[in-house]
């Protein structure tokens, strides 16, 4: 038996979800295995984000049921699933744009309850994953580009050593080498300390290269599911988007 079949960090089992009435998720179940790092693609609309969503506890499904690490919590709300080692970092960064990087890291610490005195040990291991923002540590992020943007969000996901990371299209707004800064940290963290990834990422050969499986969504479902290799035909991935 795998790895991924006896604890999973994420299960999800027979979600729908919509708005308004209008059905966007239909019957969706996956698994992310602890330490897997799954890439999920489909095409604009097909209810990827909707999806990253139900499971942080952002947009409650209208049937179905998650289990973090193999617990099914009584509360699904984004505060009971950091505590459970879930972080989300949601899709256009969500950076308040008037604090500095420092006091952006400082909130989230404080609210994740982070004892004071451990502060700056999870500042600095977060520091030395993604050593650019030293450079702009000091600013306030409204000043700061879309990329740098991107990477305080991601850093600031880390800060409370999550044990899963749901990441929702991390290159929106950066150049393609900037992405690749960004997944090399990402895949080094699955390396070191074992974190599942769930990641919808647009850039499928980026993404491909560090996932161990892919999920394809069309419309609300998963339609397919392989490893990359099984994706690379680029007609195959054309018929999906
Ligand atoms: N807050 C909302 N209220 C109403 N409808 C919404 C809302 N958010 C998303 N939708 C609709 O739900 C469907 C799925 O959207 P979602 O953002 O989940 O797709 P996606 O696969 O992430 O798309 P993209 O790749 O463009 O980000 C779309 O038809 C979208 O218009």
């Amino acid at each position: 038996m795998s790895q991924a079949q006896q604890r999973p960090a994420l299960e999800a089992i027979g979600i729908s979800a919509g708005y308004g009435g209008r059905a966007v998720l239909e019957n969706i179940s996956l698994t992310l295995g602890e330490g897997e790092i799954v890439t999920l693609v489909g095409h604009n609309g097909a209810g990827k984000s909707t999806l990253m969503r139900v499971l942080f506890g952002l947009h409650r499904p209208d049937a179905g049921r998650i289990r973090v690490f193999g617990q099914e919590l009584p509360n699904h709300s984004p505060a009971a699933l950091g505590a459970a080692g879930l972080a989300l970092v949601p899709e256009g960064r969500g950076v308040f744009p008037d604090l500095t990087v420092d006091e952006i890291f400082g909130l989230a610490l404080w609210a994740a309850a982070v004892p004071k005195q451990e502060r700056a040990e999870r500042i600095e291991e977060v520091l030395t994953l993604l050593p650019r923002i030293r450079d702009f540590r000091t600013r306030r992020a409204g000043t700061l580009s879309g990329g740098q943007q991107q990477m305080v969000s991601i850093a600031r996901a880390l800060l409370t050593r999550p044990r899963a990371l749901l990441l929702d299209e991390p290159s929106i707004g950066l150049a393609p080498k900037l992405f690749q800064d960004l997944l090399a940290p990402i895949a080094a963290l699955r390396d070191s300390r074992g974190i599942a990834i769930l990641l919808v990422e647009q850039n499928v050969r980026e993404a491909f290269a560090i996932s161990d499986r892919v999920l394809a969504m069309k419309s609300g479902a998963i339609i397919e599911e392989g490893p990359p290799s099984a994706f690379s035909d680029h007609a195959r991935l054309m018929e999906l988007f």
